[in-house]
């Protein structure tokens, strides 16, 4: 068993459930929550989505490395990412070797349903979401595979069961303990 509590990461397309999850996961492990781009957000004094407007993605990019390297090395904690975090090599390489990175799997029509009417997600945005999302599940899938050490399938079950799930196969992967 290792020392516990461990620093656990979700990574994920947008809409997958990272942020939503892993404060549900946090609580249960009696650790502290932190999603990357509330961080962010602070940081910058607006909404990441304006952000986006106004100085582009690749600042958001350079900020949020910049995060991830931080936020990676702090204490016990669920640390949710955002659903782009995993395209630069030193964030997947801080996630695969400081956390144990749980990847959220959901299939682009299954976060498309989740996300139809969110204004708040730069990135879909655009006249044919579904498609957008398609994209980014082709270009990412791979990357989300190569950063996380445990996968999970997120289409089916609700929010609660997926966390049982996480939980039972960090204990059986004596990460954390297991529950009376
Ligand atoms: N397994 C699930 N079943 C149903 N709704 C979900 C599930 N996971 C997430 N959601 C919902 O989808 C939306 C996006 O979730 P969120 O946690 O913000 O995703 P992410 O942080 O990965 O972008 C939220 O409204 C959340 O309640
Ligand atoms: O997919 C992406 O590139 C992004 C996802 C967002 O987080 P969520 O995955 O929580 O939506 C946020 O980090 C930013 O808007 C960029
Ligand atoms: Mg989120």
């Amino acid at each position: 068993m290792n020392a516990l509590p461990a620093r656990i990461a979700c990574v994920g397309l947008p809409g997958s459930g990272k942020s939503t999850i892993g404060r549900q996961l946090a609580r249960r492990l009696d650790v502290k929550f932190i999603d990357s781009d509330l961080v962010i957000e602070q940081r910058i004094g607006c909404s990441i989505r304006e952000f986006f407007e106004r100085e582009g993605e690749s600042a958001f990019r350079d900020l949020e490395e910049a995060v991830v390297d931080e936020l990676t090395l702090d204490g016990a904690c669920v640390l949710s990412t955002g659903g782009g975090t995993i395209l630069r090599p030193a964030n997947r390489e801080h996630l695969r070797q400081r956390t144990q990175a749980i990847y959220l799997h959901s299939a682009p029509e299954d976060v498309f349903r989740r996300l139809r009417n969110d204004q708040n997600r730069p990135l879909l945005q655009v006249s044919d979401p579904l498609a957008r999302l398609k994209e980014l599940y082709g270009v990412r899938d791979p990357l989300y595979r190569e950063t996380s050490h445990f996968v999970i399938e997120t289409g089916r079950p609700s929010v609660s069961t997926l966390v049982n799930m996480i939980l039972m196969q960090l204990e059986l992967a004596g990460i954390v303990p297991a529950r009376a």
